[in-house]
């Protein structure tokens, strides 16, 4: 050790690390993190150390322990995996270590799940399961948990928990069987397709135990829900309607619920937003009701998005050493601690602080009006087919797009909060079964969802949070695979969107997606024909429905109706037959016109596009969106910042709020730009713009 440079110093050890005993030939002990929650407000805030052991991993250098003491420790008393490096982490079967899934074993897991996890071929932890289940399993701490999305934090509070329970079996084998509470874990998700993924994770990871696991969600049938609660489930995944529901009803199973030993908040961020999930407020009210159960429960907080801290207006910033800033990390995670009952917590943050999304991640946007975002959702879906995940921030929003891609002829899959639950699930399935399949979602999919290989998610209107771009976007990327997204923006979402980037540290923009523009007028003429099919259909189904219904309610009444309402039943009915013939001949010409390739089959070339009309880009014909990104991205020439293309006085607001150019400005800049267009094609991208 002598002549080494080591800045290690001392702190006090958790007794139950030591529960097992000490190993043999111990010297050291790494901690992950100092988020230094007790002296929160005592020091300014920059001044506070944050020691980020994924920063030291990243370095490709070994860990400081195992450099330090190799020779004593000789890798394998290490708690973290020498091969912890990334996210997940690439193994041979052939690798010793890895048939003997020793990695895992370090952790003091049981045989049992570790021969589950070899069955799913987990061969090692992931990162953030690395560097929290030493502090879990063999410290029994309370974890706060922030790592990016897709990187296998449900296992890194699953495993405790089950491996928890297992521990507390076997002690009470020996003791009298009155004093096991059979609700031992509660673990609690924002959406019921969440639940019942982790409820699926699980069962998956306990399949070599008698443990019972049930969920718990609204939608479903309370009976059936009532039925798998009196199996006297162990562990319980619910979101916290329904539970509150359950528990108000007095269920004898969750009579208990004030003595569970482990409590999950997934997703805790979203869950404790102001004004959302009261009744996760009252079953915490609930549980930490009496001091000496909560002290003896261990509680696990994980989000992608726990420690993401929003830019502060300026005003606020000038006033950030006086005043407490509710955005930073450490404001949000005390008041976490606080409401959740959190003895002796562990913060793990593994999130990168200049950029909170995945690193395999490619960003992009388009930016464009609102009226065209349609087309190039279109020409987007029709060139780059693959598993596509579009988001928009309203129900309706997401009616409307499903309607127009359906008349498009393009199948898609519908998934938002007023469907039946049975048809929400049924449509997931079917997104996960086929690779090439489109799911139109609102956020009630933006969070948690694990759907393998999602090549593309495309935001359709600016999320309304950064936290929901990131797990938006954090549906694709997952597992360290690739992953592209694209954000439609509009001028009325240039200021939100700005700040978006800010908040990620994106720096000012993100490059433009390239589009072809020389496509672009064939796909306006088969959206603009299907919005005209769109609106005649739904005129004609609002007619039929309202056809004889006076006729109807006279007959109801037993009352004859004036020969002027005959006549006009009977003009109506004319009118909507002609109408009806009208919507054939379009859907004929919408057919013809579909029935035409878009893409000029078998060629590559290289096409002005919507970042750049003057360099020309090549795009080769079945080149992947991800790779059309990352060489648009790289080839600097001619990148649009968005503030130019949005630039002051070529939008209007009109009373819809919507943005529309003003007349005069058009006609003005109309004269200018024809003037303008043969010296430089660089505007034809601008007078586009201004004549919408
Ligand atoms: N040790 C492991 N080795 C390989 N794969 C793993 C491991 N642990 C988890 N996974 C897999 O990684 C994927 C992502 O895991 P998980 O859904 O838990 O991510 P997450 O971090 O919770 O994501 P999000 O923030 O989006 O909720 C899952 O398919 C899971 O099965």
């Amino acid at each position: 050790m002598k002549g080494k440079r080591i800045n290690w110093k001392p702190v006090e050890l958790d007794q139950a690390l030591f529960s097992n005993g000490i190993p043999e030939g111990l010297v050291a002990i790494e901690e992950c993190t100092d988020y230094d929650l007790n002296v929160f407000q005592s020091q300014p805030l920059e001044t506070k150390k944050r020691k980020n052991v994924e920063q030291r991993y990243a370095n490709k250098k070994k860990p400081k322990l195992l450099k330090s003491f190799k020779s004593a420790c000789e890798n394998d008393l290490d708690l973290i995996p020498s091969k912890c490096g990334s996210t997940f982490i690439e193994s041979s079967a052939e690798d010793e270590e890895v048939k003997n899934m020793e990695a895992w074993h370090k952790f003091g897991l049981q045989e049992s799940l570790i021969k589950a996890l070899a069955d799913q071929n987990f061969l090692y932890p992931t990162h953030i399961q690395a560097l929290t289940l030493p502090s879990a399993i063999l410290g029994k701490k309370d974890i706060l948990g922030a790592a990016e999305t897709g990187s296998g934090k449900t296992l890194a509070f699953g495993l405790p928990i089950l491996s928890g329970i297992l521990k507390r079996k076997e002690l009470l084998d020996h003791k009298s069987s009155d004093e096991f509470n059979p609700l031992n874990a509660l673990i609690l998700t924002p959406t019921r397709e969440l639940a019942i993924q982790v409820k699926n994770h699980l069962t998956a990871a306990a399949k070599y135990t008698d443990i019972k696991i049930a969920v718990v969600v609204g939608g479903m049938s309370a009976e059936k829900q009532e039925r798998l609660l009196s199996k006297n489930p162990e562990i319980v995944v619910a979101t916290p309607g329904r539970l509150w529901e359950l528990i108000q009803l007095g269920n004898s199973h969750l009579s208990s619920i004030d003595k569970i030993r482990f409590l999950a908040i997934d997703e805790t961020d979203r869950m404790l937003e102001r004004g959302h999930f009261q009744e996760l407020h009252d079953i915490l009210e609930k549980i930490n009701l009496m001091q000496n159960e909560q002290k003896n429960r261990q509680n696990f907080v994980f989000s992608a998005t726990l420690t993401l801290e929003h830019e502060l207006p300026k005003h606020l910033l000038l006033k950030r050493g006086r005043k407490i800033n509710k955005s930073s990390s450490e404001y949000k995670l005390k008041k976490i601690i606080e409401l959740i009952g959190m003895t002796n917590p562990k913060v793990v943050d593994i999130t990168d602080r200049t950029g909170k999304t995945v690193q395999t991640l490619t960003e992009c946007r388009i930016s464009c009006s609102i009226d065209e975002k349609d087309y190039y959702i279109y020409y987007f879906l029709k060139k780059y087919p693959g598993r596509t995940l579009i988001f928009c921030n309203s129900i309706g929003c997401v009616k409307r797009l499903n309607s127009l891609l359906s008349v498009l002829q393009i199948n898609v899959l519908p998934l938002h909060a007023s469907m039946q639950q049975r048809q929400r699930l049924k449509n997931l399935d079917r997104f996960r079964d086929d690779p090439q399949s489109i799911l139109i979602a609102t956020d009630v999919a933006a969070r948690g969802l694990d759907i393998p290989s999602v090549d593309h998610v495309l935001h359709y209107q600016m999320p309304r949070t950064s936290e929901s771009y990131v797990h938006r976007s954090g549906r694709t990327a997952r597992a360290s695979k690739d992953g592209i997204t694209v954000l439609l923006i509009d001028p009325s979402e240039l200021q939100s969107y700005l700040r978006l980037c800010r908040t990620l540290g994106k720096g000012e923009d993100m490059p433009l997606f390239p589009v072809q523009q020389n496509i672009l007028a064939a796909v306006k003429q088969r959206v603009n024909l299907a919005r005209e099919v769109e609106k005649l259909e739904l005129q004609n189904r609002k007619k039929s429905s309202e056809k004889g219904w006076l006729q109807k309610a006279a007959d109801d009444m037993d009352i004859i109706l004036d020969d002027d309402l005959v006549k006009e039943e009977e003009d109506n009915f004319l009118d909507s037959a002609n109408s009806l013939k009208y919507v054939q001949k379009k859907r004929k010409q919408l057919a013809d016109l579909l029935n035409k390739p878009v893409f000029t089959i078998g060629f590559s070339g290289k096409y002005p596009t919507l970042m750049n009309a003057s360099n020309l880009l090549l795009i080769e014909e079945n080149d992947k969106a991800i790779n059309v990104a990352k060489n648009a991205a790289e080839s600097k020439t001619g990148r649009l910042k968005a503030k130019w293309l949005f630039k002051k006085g070529n939008y209007k607001s009109d009373e819809k709020g919507r943005k529309k150019t003003d007349n005069k400005n058009i006609q003005k800049r109309k004269k200018k730009t024809l003037r303008d267009k043969q010296s430089s094609k660089n505007k034809i991208y601008k007078f586009k713009h201004v004549n919408k």
